[in-house]
């Protein structure tokens, strides 16, 4: 069971809504990935212009929970200002606060992070940050009351895996709220690495969405996240630098 804040999920795959080719791919993918957690952008939603497309009309909203992102935002004063938006529209407790600090990464800018995730927490949101791999900023965003802490694996849509698993593993090690590594996660055998690290859950867009059969990616993820959690349960044998012999010494001589 992953536990963020008052709500508890069987799933531990997060799925990002932004890029796929269309609303019935998408919309299978969703549903044979298995999530509970659906995250898309607040600034791509019609809140205020009824034009728009709305993503959200062709999906069963009783059946997720949704975990809108501030992404755009560059400062905290536009992050907290797009989540008090979504909060107050009614669509979502959850917010994953998102400010990005350099347009070329899109790595997250970790005071603007931390001064949004302050003012939200004082709001009463479950707040969840996208951070970098950075170890005493996870720290300090645990201590300041996040309910989950989302570093990235790798820059946003790079599908470059995991960059960093040492880091990502101190992060792990020293939380006391769930660890959902967010981002850069490029094919299953990096969703099934991060949860064998010890991640809570995965969160990833990009991987499924650009996939040339993004249904039977999302499928393979599902199975990738399940497979990594039941390995780290399980506990892996400790790797060693010499063979050590499979067959008894004893029994039938040679
Ligand atoms: C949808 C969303 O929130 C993404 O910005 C997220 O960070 C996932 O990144 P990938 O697209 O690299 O999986």
């Amino acid at each position: 069971m992953l536990q963020i804040g008052p709500y508890s999920f069987q799933s531990r795959l997060l799925l990002g809504t932004g890029k796929f080719p269309d609303a019935q791919t998408q919309n299978q993918a969703i549903e044979i990935s298995e999530s509970e957690i659906l995250t898309f952008a607040v600034r791509k939603l019609p809140l205020d212009n009824p034009d728009m497309p709305n993503f959200l009309e062709s999906i069963d909203l009783e059946n997720f929970h949704l975990l809108p992102n501030t992404a755009g935002a560059k400062t905290a004063e536009e992050a907290v200002r797009i989540a008090r938006l979504a909060y107050q529209s009614g669509l979502c407790h959850m917010i994953k606060v998102e400010v990005i600090g350099d347009d070329r990464t899109l790595l997250p800018d970790p005071i603007e992070t931390l001064r949004a995730c302050e003012q939200l927490l004082e709001d009463g949101m479950i707040v969840l940050p996208y951070t970098s791999d950075d170890v005493v900023l996870a720290r300090r965003l645990q201590e300041l009351g996040v309910h989950a802490i989302m570093p990235a694996g790798s820059p946003i849509g790079s599908g470059m895996g995991l960059l960093n698993p040492l880091h990502l593993s101190f992060i792990i090690e020293q939380a006391t709220v769930p660890v959902i590594i967010d981002a850069g996660i490029g094919s299953p055998a990096d969703a099934t690495l991060a949860m064998e690290l010890g991640a809570d859950g995965v969160l990833l867009n990009t991987a499924v969405s650009g996939a040339q059969d993004p249904v039977k990616m999302a499928l393979a993820m599902k199975y990738a996240v399940m497979s990594g959690r039941l390995g780290y349960e399980a506990g892996r044998i400790p790797k060693r630098p010499y063979a050590t012999a499979s067959s008894p010494e004893s029994g039938v001589p040679v």
